[in-house]
């Protein structure tokens, strides 16, 4: 899968901008709050109608504008597929093909992507929220079923934790049997979904952590499950306690990931290096795993990350990731990138201004 051409406008700092991108390695170079980053952003909104960097859609709109859009044109096996999504004061709009999908599950997976920026160092160390929502974003982008059901039980849950918000004295436990129905259906098949997921994503890092430390790391990775035995029953021995303190206090909404490196937990014992090495193999893991389960390379978009890895790093990364997934990388110099391949464009970014440098004569 390919991504030849985006369009953006009144995004960020973008007025308007169209560009087309090289099909095997596009870099964006430039001083610190130039606009690299948002160009990443773009794309990752267009795969997944979200930002990485905020959750706030308006910071998306370029200031005094009120509505923006992005569109590209993805190049699969067969076909090409434009896609385009908006942001208007009515909400948002995301088409494949022109057609406006109404549901988000029908339309995220039409172009795969795989971000690597400096917050997914955070992976491994960082509040177990972070790991959840690595879980959902991969997940979601492999499984739109996987979708649908963290949806409905995230609107389960909201309505669960509205209910256990009144007083104590008029909570119904019966009524609160119903709604731990659609909770318990839709937990499972999420917990189900993600212990699949995590068994695969071991198998693939294992391996490429081990090359990455030339076989001295042994990498694992274990589900940290909050439910450990049958939700429904956990749900139904904890209602007295989630009525007292007024929340839902067991469920997928509570799981976590640990990394560990021969049997050492990388959280709490790893260096940062190693920690890094992990987010790395994780990332790297996940090219393979995509194109295992859907037949198609997600493309590479790495966010600054550059810098903070040592050569032999970067050179691993862009070894495995060359000549199988089209890669996109925001530098402020070339100077630190060692082994860059001939066939690449380089688009020089300034105040939002994007000038393109000859493929060979960077
Ligand atoms: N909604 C917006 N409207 C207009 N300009 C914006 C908006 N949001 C951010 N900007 C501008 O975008 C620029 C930041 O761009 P970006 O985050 O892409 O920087 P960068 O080039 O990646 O820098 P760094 O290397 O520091 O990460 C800033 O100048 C900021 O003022």
């Amino acid at each position: 899968m390919k991504l030849k051409q985006i369009e953006l406008k009144n995004f960020r700092n973008y007025a308007e901008l169209q560009l087309d991108f090289h099909p095997n390695l596009n870099i964006f170079l430039g001083q610190n709050a130039q606009g690299k980053t948002n160009i990443l952003e773009a794309i990752h909104f267009l795969a997944l109608t979200r930002s990485h960097r905020t959750s706030h859609d308006k910071e998306l709109i370029r200031w005094s504008q009120k509505e923006m859009k992005v569109t590209g044109s993805v190049e699969k096996k067969h076909t090409t597929v434009p896609l385009e999504v908006q942001l208007t004061p009515k909400g948002r709009i995301a088409k494949a093909n022109h057609l406006k999908e109404n549901r988000l599950a029908d339309y995220i997976g039409q172009l795969k992507i795989l971000m690597f920026a400096p917050e997914n160092l955070e992976l491994v160390k960082g509040s177990p929220a972070i790991r959840r929502r690595f879980l959902d974003m991969e997940l979601g982008q492999i499984h739109a079923v996987y979708l649908y059901d963290s949806m409905r039980y995230n609107r389960a849950l909201k309505e669960r934790n509205a209910y256990l918000k009144f007083d104590q004295s008029k909570i119904d436990k019966n009524f609160l049997s119903v709604l731990d129905e659609q909770l318990v259906e839709h937990g499972n098949k999420i917990m189900l979904e993600r212990a699949q997921f995590i068994e695969k994503l071991e198998h693939y890092a294992s391996k490429i952590h081990k090359q990455l430390t030339h076989g001295a790391e042994l990498l694992t990775i274990s589900y940290a499950k909050n439910v450990k035995t049958d939700f429904a029953k956990e749900l139904l021995s904890r209602q007295d306690h989630d009525i007292f303190r007024h929340q839902t206090s067991s469920g997928p909404h509570r799981d976590d990931l640990q990394f560990f490196i021969n049997d050492i937990n990388v959280a709490d014992f790893g260096s940062q290096g190693q920690q890094r090495t992990v987010a790395l193999s994780i990332k790297l893991a996940e090219i393979d795993l995509i194109f295992d389960e859907t037949g198609e390379y997600p493309i590479l978009l790495l966010d600054d990350v550059m810098s903070e890895l040592d050569n032999s790093r970067q050179l691993d990364l862009l070894e495995t990731s060359l000549g199988k997934t089209q890669t996109f990388l925001t530098t402020t110099t070339l100077n630190h990138l060692k082994n860059l391949p001939e066939n690449l464009s380089i688009f020089n970014v300034e105040k939002g201004e994007i000038t393109q440098t000859d493929e060979k004569s960077y």
